[in-house]
């Protein structure tokens, strides 16, 4: 029963506790048929912005709305959106499916909705087992059942994939995709931006309670500044030849190789052979969307580009 569109519209979103300003002016949407990853550190604003989603928190200002409507509105809320926010608390001694059952009649499903949400994470077999016994990874599944009771049109999970082994990541991927390609709408909040870049349509990107990107991944890769490494015959005279070309992003490295920004390999050749300098290597390098996750997140290099050509050992933060 879905009575509209499926789309989430978050706009000039602010949260203050206090003095704390958990969210502010965030605005994004998600539509249906794709799967968005929320993407920040901890402390970013998600889970708040995802709270005041599902109307567990009252916005400051701006709106956050499902099909038009702010969560309270919707008239059968279970029917259009399920949600997983916190690693749940299941009853130990009780089954999965008796669980299932407790939170079908708590939004007005049917008994029979238990056994088809366990086939759909793939638990049936265990559908009479307690849930104390389960592990994390099932536990996770467990959770997805329990927000998808109500066959809704929207799917809002809150670090779906934390704890889960490889194997639990490849089927919450595969199950997400095809979720949002039957044309409903998923949302996914995730602090790791290897863990989610593989499902993911598109990302919004916040910290601080800001929205630092909006948009496909792809987009986020391609703005990034590309560097070529070229190791010449002679660095000072093609070091010229590119400044009299236009470019000025040069950087000698300590090796004899010269960094190139904003140009590809192809561009750096040609300007050697136009400049008689021969080379013996060049490589361009590969925009690393993890770094550019940092860089885009941590506060502490929010004004300045850490030193180019260092060896990131483990990460910027
Ligand atoms: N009920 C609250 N009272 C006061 N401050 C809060 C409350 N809820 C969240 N905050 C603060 O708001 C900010 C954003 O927190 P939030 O939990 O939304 O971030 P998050 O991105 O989900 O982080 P995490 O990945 O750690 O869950 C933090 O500074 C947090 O301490």
């Amino acid at each position: 029963m879905h009575d509209g569109s499926g789309l989430i519209a978050v706009q000039n979103l602010t949260k203050q506790f206090g003095s704390v300003t958990a969210v502010q002016n965030l605005s994004f949407t998600v539509s249906p048929g794709s799967v968005t990853g929320f993407l920040g550190p901890n402390g970013a604003g998600k889970t708040t912005t995802l709270r005041m989603l599902l109307g567990l928190v009252k916005p400051t200002s701006g709106t956050a709305t499902i099909n038009g409507r702010p969560f309270h509105q919707l008239g059968r809320p279970g029917r259009v959106v399920g949600a997983v926010l916190e690693a749940q608390g299941f009853h130990p001694n009780r089954t999965a499916r008796n669980h299932l059952r407790v939170y079908a009649s708590a939004i007005g499903v049917p008994d029979a909705q238990a056994d088809q949400v366990l086939g759909l994470v793939g638990l049936s077999t265990a559908a009479g087992r307690n849930v104390g016994g389960f592990s994390l990874g099932m536990k996770q599944r467990m959770a997805v059942a329990t927000a998808l009771l109500g066959d809704p049109q929207v799917l809002v999970l809150d670090e779906p994939a934390n704890g889960l082994d490889p194997e639990g990541i490849a089927w919450l991927r595969n199950f997400l995709q095809s979720f949002a390609r039957m044309g409903r709408t998923v949302l996914i909040s995730s602090h790791l931006l290897a863990e989610v870049e593989q499902t993911v349509d598109q990302v919004v990107i916040v910290s601080r309670g800001q929205t630092m990107y909006y948009g496909p991944l792809e987009h986020l890769r391609q703005q990034q500044q590309r560097r070529v490494f070229v190791q010449p015959s002679d660095v000072g005279a093609l070091a010229t030849a590119l400044r009299e070309a236009g470019v000025q992003a040069l950087e000698q490295l300590p090796d004899g190789r010269l960094a190139v920004s904003g140009v590809d390999a192809k561009q750096v050749a040609d300007t050697a052979l136009r400049a008689g300098v021969s080379v013996y290597g060049i490589q361009e390098e590969q925009a690393d969307l993890e770094q550019i996750f940092f860089r885009l997140t941590s506060g502490q290099f929010a004004g300045h580009a850490p030193a180019p050509y260092q060896q990131q050992q483990g990460g910027w933060a």
